[in-house]
């Protein structure tokens, strides 16, 4: 028998050929799938979600996996009302001992959309405009799944051998904070044992060159509670002779963070990871350009000036926004209420090495210290709402070498490291609890405007992606064969050398 590299050049081409003649039915799978509101946060869509899983799962079963639909339970409503999670899936297709297994978690919900948001075509109608493909999902996650598919298929449609074993972990409930997920790994620690990396392909470039991503930030989310009594007020009536809860939560809320992003947090910045030589040197090399960067924001001046500093600023360094406050008059017109309970919603980015317990003390102890200060008699509650850590992977794994080389055999070119401001819980917590290898392999372009109007993939972007798949495939088997071999001979080795001992 031939080993795997001796026929791979070609097989290679035959496969690139079968993707390019067959790209209108792909976009055509991307249609049928974007053509269902899969909306994870609005329950009137749950149906429809319920729907897109079973479709996916149908859609996966075709490829000849043995397909699993876990059941996720009730998620209980605001007004207390419960409905139907949407189940997951777990899939496997081969089970080769000689074979790497790569398991792909994606996800088939969506955020919300709607024509009026601002959106020039209908967003779960596919539409295909100067080579990009709009419509809600189409690059938030449904695009990236399915060219994982139809990579798979590609393999199958041929009559080829796929050179690894794979395995399917898909969601319905990724934009709402994949409530459940962590559990479902805890109990089906078998599914995760014989896997040997895992693959995420759900975020983008970071300019027009292809890219692989090896960190994202964490996020720690903050719900900071002022209440001065029971009911709202009428500032006319009551203004002048009561603790305003409002004045008390805008003091704090501005106490966080000074106007050049600086966090006023005391100690917040002291696990932070510092700056190395070597890694500040690895961000001159990055494809990026600012000012498309900015137009692409629709902002006039970032906080800093250069490159290097956006980019850290970005990835490296931790950051606090400031969301919102629940309870506060929000509305149009000129309401002359004081409101009596409200909630400020913020939240910092995590970084290698911050520690969420850590960071959530000191932020007790800051807001605490400040609202001493205001003596003021209204409640103060401050909580802790979302834990995600961050997530780092070593760029000289399998995996990442795998990948590069696939990108350098799509694209002809060697694809920028880069990492994601942005977080993916699953990310750090499949590392930690399956202890397996994990990459986030982008296929979407930088303008795709993912949880934006007009999100979009393009169609050339879409079609090399399944192309990148199905060449990642080849690269990892490649790899994980010559591991193997060293590990064997090492293990030869070393029976020899406790024979020659004893
Ligand atoms: C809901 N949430 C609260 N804290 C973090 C998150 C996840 C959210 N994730 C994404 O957007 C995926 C990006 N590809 C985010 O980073 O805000
Ligand atoms: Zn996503
Ligand atoms: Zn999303």
């Amino acid at each position: 028998m031939l080993p795997l590299h001796a026929n791979a050049a070609t097989k290679l081409e035959d496969l690139f050929q079968h993707i390019d003649a067959h790209q209108d039915d792909f976009v055509q799978s991307l249609k049928d799938w974007v053509a269902v509101p899969s909306d994870s946060s609005d329950p009137r869509f749950r149906e429809q979600l319920i729907r897109m899983v079973q479709m996916t799962a149908e859609r996966i079963r075709t490829l000849g996996a043995t397909v699993q639909l876990v059941d996720m339970g009730l998620e209980t409503l605001h007004g207390g009302q419960t409905i139907q999670f949407p189940p997951a899936i777990l899939a496997q297709l081969g089970n080769s001992t000689d074979k790497a297994t790569v398991c792909f978690y994606g996800h088939v919900d969506v955020q919300p959309a709607k024509k009026e948001d601002g959106w020039k075509t209908d967003p779960y109608t596919i539409t295909e405009i100067n080579g990009n493909l709009y419509g809600r999902g189409a690059t938030d996650n449904k695009g990236p799944v399915l060219a994982w598919i139809h990579a798979i298929d590609t393999y199958i449609a041929l009559q080829k051998t796929i050179p690894v074993n794979l395995k399917f972990i898909i969601e319905g409930v990724e934009e709402t904070g994949s409530p459940g997920l962590e559990e479902l790994l805890k109990g089906h620690e078998e599914f995760f044992s014989d896997v040997d990396y895992i693959v995420i392909s759900d975020n983008v470039w970071l300019s027009r060159k292809p890219a692989l991503t090896y960190g994202t930030r964490g996020n720690a989310y903050f719900f900071v509670e002022v209440e001065s009594g029971k009911k709202d007020l009428h500032s006319g009536t009551f203004g002048g002779i009561i603790h305003e809860s409002m004045r008390d939560l805008v003091y704090l809320l501005a106490s966080l963070a000074d106007t050049a992003g600086h966090i006023l947090i005391p100690g917040i910045y002291d696990d932070v990871a510092p700056l190395t030589e070597e890694e500040s040197k690895l961000y001159e090399s990055i494809d990026f350009d600012m000012e498309e960067h900015k137009n692409n924001t629709e902002v006039n001046t970032f906080l800093y000036n250069t490159k290097e500093e956006i980019l850290q600023h970005m990835w490296r360094y931790p950051s606090l926004s400031i969301h919102g406050i629940e309870g506060a008059f929000a509305g149009v017109g000129t309401k002359t209420v004081i409101p009596s309970k409200v909630i400020g919603k913020f939240s910092i980015r995590q970084v290698p090495n911050m520690k969420i317990p850590v960071v959530e003390k000191l932020v007790k102890k800051h807001l605490e210290d400040v609202f001493a200060k205001l003596n003021s008699p209204n409640k103060l509650k401050v909580s802790l709402e979302i834990g995600a850590m961050p997530w780092v992977a070593n760029v000289d794994d399998p995996q990442y070498e795998a990948a590069r080389t696939a990108i350098r055999k799509v694209f002809g070119v060697t694809p920028d490291m880069i990492r994601d401001g942005s977080t993916i819980p699953l990310a750090r917590t499949f590392q930690d609890l399956t202890k397996k290898k994990v990459i986030m392999i982008p296929i979407g372009g930088a303008d795709d405007g993912e949880h934006s109007q007009n999100e979009k993939i393009s169609r050339s972007n879409y079609i090399q992606g399944t192309k990148l798949f199905a060449s990642f495939f080849l690269e990892l088997a490649k790899l994980h064969e010559d591991l193997q071999k060293k590990s064997n001979s090492n293990q030869v080795k070393i029976s020899q050398r406790i024979r020659s001992q004893t």
